[in-house]
């Protein structure tokens, strides 16, 4: 794993984008996002355990497994997006980017390689994209319904109460 603060330069999202500026740990814990690195499913079934995960599924992300509606699939996951649940992430093979917005709402990126786990708080705006080997297979950790079910940001998504609860903790308990 390795974050840094995207360039914010035009170019195809699979590229690097990195800026040179790197992301602390200590930062990315503050906006509520955990990672850990697994070459065990041993650990990854232990943390899902303690966290009450109930489902899971994997998914591999490539023009191989989707076909033509690969494009299609990576701009879906690239547009900017909540989840009203937090989830988990563990990357069995291949690698991505996650984006996610820091607190004055610039893009960190997140390189996650195989064994590479993420956790992700609920109401954090962010999106994913595969890296230029076109090739991510993941497992999605659900706390409850298997659904991946995003909430486009624009949409509602502001006054959103798991976007508005997730401010409110990461800014240290007071409401922006
Ligand atoms: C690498 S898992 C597929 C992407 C995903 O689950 C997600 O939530 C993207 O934002
Ligand atoms: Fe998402």
């Amino acid at each position: 794993m390795k974050a840094y603060w995207f360039d914010n330069l035009p170019g195809d999202q699979r590229e690097p984008h990195d800026s040179g500026r790197e992301v602390s740990p200590e930062y990315l814990s503050k906006l509520g996002i955990l990672h850990y690195n697994y070459p065990s499913l041993d650990s990854v079934n232990a943390l899902a355990t303690s966290r009450s995960y109930k489902n899971r599924d994997e998914i591999t992300i490539s023009p191989t497994a989707l076909g033509a509606v690969y494009d299609d699939k990576i701009k879906a996951f690239f547009a900017e997006h909540l989840h009203e649940d937090e989830e988990i992430r563990y990357i069995l093979d291949g690698g991505g980017y996650f984006d996610v917005r820091g607190q004055d709402d610039d893009w960190v990126r997140i390189k996650l390689e195989k064994h590479d786990l993420m956790i992700m708080p609920a109401g954090i705006y962010h999106r994913f994209t595969t890296d230029t080997q076109n090739y991510t297979k993941a497992m999605r950790l659900f706390q409850d319904e298997p659904k991946w079910t995003p909430l486009n940001r624009g949409e509602g998504t502001e006054g959103n109460q798991y976007r508005v609860a997730y401010v409110k903790q990461r800014d240290g308990g007071v409401a922006a």
